[in-house]
């Protein structure tokens, strides 16, 4: 189980809701490439069926029409004949029969569910596991509308195929961004609605003119009217009215629904960039390190350091470990090239099949949480014996005594998969309330985050208030502390994982518990987990170029 860590401020809830409000509905679908392939993989099938289905019911058609004919036929020679026909012992059978057997034939065959069987198939592939539901489509386009936020990204380049600058060739078309816009619009997003809405206008066909554009005009009028500093909403229902005379049946509440005067603001997608710092929630800090604004500044850049390290362990005297500094207090390093394909492998193969949606844990019990959109495992060390060696190499690498330490866990982000600003440390009302598991090891004094994918866009680890946003690098390893050496929770160690634009990513988690430890952390005499975290931020107010 995975809890996120709460202290006053800085609580679980705070962490989560703020969140939650700006993405409702729970997302499942597109958290996971191995998910998502997996459903391609059925599709296929279900293509398939609906091929057998058609051509059941066209072989059923071709039947038909051929007695068709053959009936007409017979119908135009016995009307040839005139009355003559009736007198005909041999045509009174012919009739009789067409009558009678062959029509029952005809109708039990019209009533017959033909193309049955591959319509049950069909369904029976709906129903399986990772098969996206309605609530998945709109955790989908949720996913969609956060990576537009947190990248800010522009709704012209999406609806083009375009992510952060890399053409992918798929296009949006009318109804599509107009179902996007209506979910951003449902969820309170006006400025992404009214992008949305503006897209689906120039991207009608002269198919689907007719049937969407007083809708996406209503709308668009609507969410204009609603910010009401821009600019066009009365321009934009006075074409709904030349476009469709008495077109106000659109409008929810037409008779409430007051325009007002046009402004000339623009209408910005996104909001300006922040340039106070101090201001923003836990969550605009964390978007705002995804998105690259902020980052240290040259002066804290020249404090860091590139190196190779020996000490640990004689061993390393021959291949000693490359470390990356990225914070001196607390302390964050990124190792790189600490684990080989090989261990990569082994632990694909033992998490094949086992990973499922992450929970994170609030004030009851887990819940699959929008915070949290991804998929993970934990598999104990005993399984087997990669996961002992991979231990002894965190050992090396951190000096800690990995007695204690979690259950390996690994977690697979997919497109828009990320985790939200958290801490990885439990909060003293954790423990109270009994939600750590194995709270005898103590809290987690630190964390060891392995790269095991690189990831083409996106997906970095977020460090707000140290300023660090880490690409994942295939075979490289983060470290820090979370806890102070008092043991509180360290609450500058906030970070979270950003959403992924491109590509899938796979981490493995190490948790090392604070209990052992006690000769291999360097205590500090000093205390300095009593500063907050906005006194921190003050402390730093002057970093953004
Ligand atoms: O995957 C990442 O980049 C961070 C994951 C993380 O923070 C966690 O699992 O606690
Ligand atoms: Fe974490």
């Amino acid at each position: 189980m995975l809890f996120l860590a709460a202290q006053g401020k800085l609580g679980a809830l705070l962490a989560v809701l703020p969140f939650l409000v700006w993405y409702g509905a729970s997302a499942e679908f597109y958290s996971s490439i191995h998910a998502m392939s997996r459903v391609f993989g059925y599709e296929q099938q279900m293509l398939q069926h609906m091929q057998k289905f058609i051509a059941d019911n066209e072989s059923k058609l071709d039947f038909l029409r051929a007695r068709l004919d053959e009936f007409e036929r017979e119908r135009n020679e016995a009307q040839q004949w005139g009355v003559a026909y009736f007198k005909s012992p041999l045509n009174k059978y012919l009739l009789s029969k067409r009558l009678t057997r062959d029509w029952q034939h005809i109708a039990n065959l019209m009533a017959a569910a033909t193309g049955k069987k591959p319509l049950v198939r069909l369904q029976r592939l709906r129903q399986q596991e990772h098969m996206p539901n309605a609530q998945e489509l709109e955790g989908a386009i949720d996913g969609l509308l956060r990576l537009q936020s947190i990248y800010r990204l522009q709704t012209s380049h999406v609806a083009a195929g375009i992510l952060d600058g890399v053409p992918y060739g798929t296009q949006l078309n009318a109804q599509h961004c107009l179902d996007i816009a209506q979910q951003a619009l449902r969820d309170e997003h006006l400025q992404l609605a009214h992008a949305w809405l503006l897209e689906a206008n120039s991207r009608l066909s002269n198919s689907d003119q007719a049937r969407l554009q007083p809708l996406i005009l209503a709308q668009l009028g609507q969410v204009k009217a609603r910010l009401t500093h821009i600019a066009g909403v009365n321009g934009t229902l006075q074409s709904l009215k030349e476009l469709e005379p008495g077109s106000e049946r659109y409008i929810n509440n037409y008779k409430d629904f007051q325009p007002p005067s046009d402004e000339l603001n623009p209408v910005e997608e996104h909001p300006p960039l922040p340039e106070n710092l101090t201001e923003l929630s836990e969550f605009d800090l964390y978007r705002y390190t995804c998105n690259g604004h902020i980052k240290p500044t040259p002066a804290e850049l020249r404090q860091l350091r590139c190196g190779y390290m020996t000490e640990t362990h004689p061993f390393l005297l021959l291949a000693p470990l490359k470390v990356e500094e990225l914070s001196h207090d607390p302390l964050l390093v990124l190792y790189h090239d600490v684990i080989y394909q090989s261990e990569i492998d082994t632990l694909a193969k033992l998490t094949k099949n086992k990973i499922h949606r992450a929970t994170v844990t609030g004030n009851n019990a887990s819940v699959v949480s929008n915070a949290r959109t991804s998929q993970f495992t934990f598999i104990p060390k005993t399984r087997h014996k990669v996961l002992r060696t991979i231990d002894q190499r965190v050992a090396d690498m951190t000096d800690l005594n990995m007695v204690f330490a979690e259950d390996h866990q690994l977690a697979n982000y997919g497109i828009g998969g990320h985790y939200a600003q958290h801490m990885d440390w439990f909060s003293p009302n954790a423990f109270e309330t009994k939600q750590v598991a194995n709270s005898e090891m103590g809290n987690r004094i630190a964390t060891v985050l392995f790269y095991l994918t690189d990831v083409e866009q996106g997906g970095g680890t977020a460090f707000p208030v140290l300023k660090q946003l880490l690409k994942p690098k295939k075979y490289a390893a983060a470290f820090w502390y979370n806890l102070h050496a008092s043991g509180a929770g360290d609450v500058r160690t906030m970070h979270g994982a950003c959403p992924i634009i491109v590509g899938s990513k796979w981490v493995l988690n190490r948790w090392i518990r604070e209990f052992v430890q006690s000769d291999r952390r360097p205590c500090y005499l000093w205390d300095d987990s009593q500063v907050r975290l906005n006194q921190l931020l003050e402390l730093n107010e002057s970093q953004i170029e």
